[in-house]
């Protein structure tokens, strides 16, 4: 059984994230934090007849409590997107919040499992590092930044195009989490579901850009929540089997001096030297254990990497500076 915190609870992901994590029988102990309105979310949640336990904690002086004990630290905190905006623009706010939150969790739960949702995460995975670096607790192994809506998106966007496609079956997405770091791996389902170049290359852009057509379609009013609560969902899952000994791969954006060696085999394709990035890893009770190489990479692939990791380079350098400041 673990206990599992959301930071960011009563916001748009959060609310139906939290819904999601309540139905897991295997979460003893749900702890939802943000700066308003929790109170009301977890009273609401908390009426559900599920195993776990809800707490609400409401405001800085309650983020110790909220803390201690946690085996699992979700964070969906911070301001999202308007139509114009990209994902780099909600630094300005987004870095501060994670700062802090991060900070909280190194005085509190620094053994904990931190997932990262906050935007944007090509830059809030290194700022949480050196937060946690900072206070003598940094264990790269359990800090995470979550990507899983982009293979959640390409999956789906692939079964729109050939509906004998399951669109449970997962395709590998790495590199980042914004726009042309997004690297959808859709060879690896090439055997299943042919597609022509012309089609990989728009169905490519689809994902890349996917947030952009819920940022339009919400018109002002946010960006994904509802299949971010899923992918987050999912992810958790993933972590809690893990933790409970099943061996579990996910796709995630990690430090990847975790397994220097199972690196190498992106390193070699990357145009510059990134210490973050979105890899497919094996995960077990203690966090990532291995990096998976992807066989067969095509061309087109390798070039997107290629531009991938000379924009991930930047925004892992904005991260740095701004935590060392
Ligand atoms: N990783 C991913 O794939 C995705 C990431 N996102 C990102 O997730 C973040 C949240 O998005 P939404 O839930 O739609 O936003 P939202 O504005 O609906 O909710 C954010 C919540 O964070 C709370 N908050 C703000 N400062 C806080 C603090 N210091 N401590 C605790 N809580 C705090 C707010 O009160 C609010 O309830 C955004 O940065 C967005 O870009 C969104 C979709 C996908
Ligand atoms: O597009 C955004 O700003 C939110 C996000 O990260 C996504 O939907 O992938």
């Amino acid at each position: 059984m673990v206990n599992v915190a959301v930071l960011g609870a009563a916001g748009g992901i959060g609310q139906p994230l939290s819904l999601l994590v309540k139905l897991s029988k295997d979460v003893s102990s749900l702890r939802l934090y943000d700066i308003v309105r929790c109170p009301g979310v977890a009273a609401d949640i908390s009426h559900i007849n599920t195993n776990s336990q809800v707490q609400a904690f409401e405001g800085n002086a309650q983020l110790k409590d909220c803390l201690t004990g946690a085996d699992i630290v979700v964070i969906p905190a911070g301001v999202p997107r308007k139509p114009g905006m990209t994902r780099d623009d909600l630094f300005g706010v987004n870095a501060g919040i994670v700062r802090d939150l991060v900070q909280a969790i190194a005085e509190n739960c620094p053994k904990a499992f931190v997932c990262i949702i906050s935007n944007p995460v090509n830059s809030t995975v290194p700022i949480a590092a050196e937060v946690l670096k900072k206070n003598g607790v940094y264990d790269p192994r359990r800090l995470f930044g979550v990507s899983t809506l982009d293979l959640v998106r390409a999956s789906r966007f692939v079964r729109d195009l050939r509906p004998s496609f399951d669109a449970g079956t997962e395709i590998p997405v790495i590199g980042g989490h914004s726009g042309n770091t997004i690297v959808p791996i859709i060879s690896s389902v090439q055997n299943a579901v042919h597609f022509s170049e012309e089609e990989i290359k728009t169905l490519t852009h689809r994902i890349q850009f996917g947030g952009d057509e819920v940022v339009q379609a919400k018109n002002g009013e946010g960006s994904a929540t509802l299949s971010m609560a899923y992918a987050g969902y999912t992810f958790v899952n993933s972590i809690i089997r893990a933790m409970n000994g099943t061996p579990t791969t996910v796709c995630s954006y990690i430090d990847v001096s975790v397994d220097q060696s199972g690196f190498e085999h992106y390193k070699n394709l990357c145009a510059d030297q990134v210490e973050y990035f979105s890899v497919p890893v094996s995960i077990g009770p203690n966090g990532v254990e291995k990096i998976l190489p992807l066989e067969n990479l095509t061309e087109f692939e390798k070039d997107l990497i290629k531009t991938a990791s000379s924009a991930i380079a930047q925004n892992i350098a904005s991260g740095v500076n701004f935590a060392r400041k």
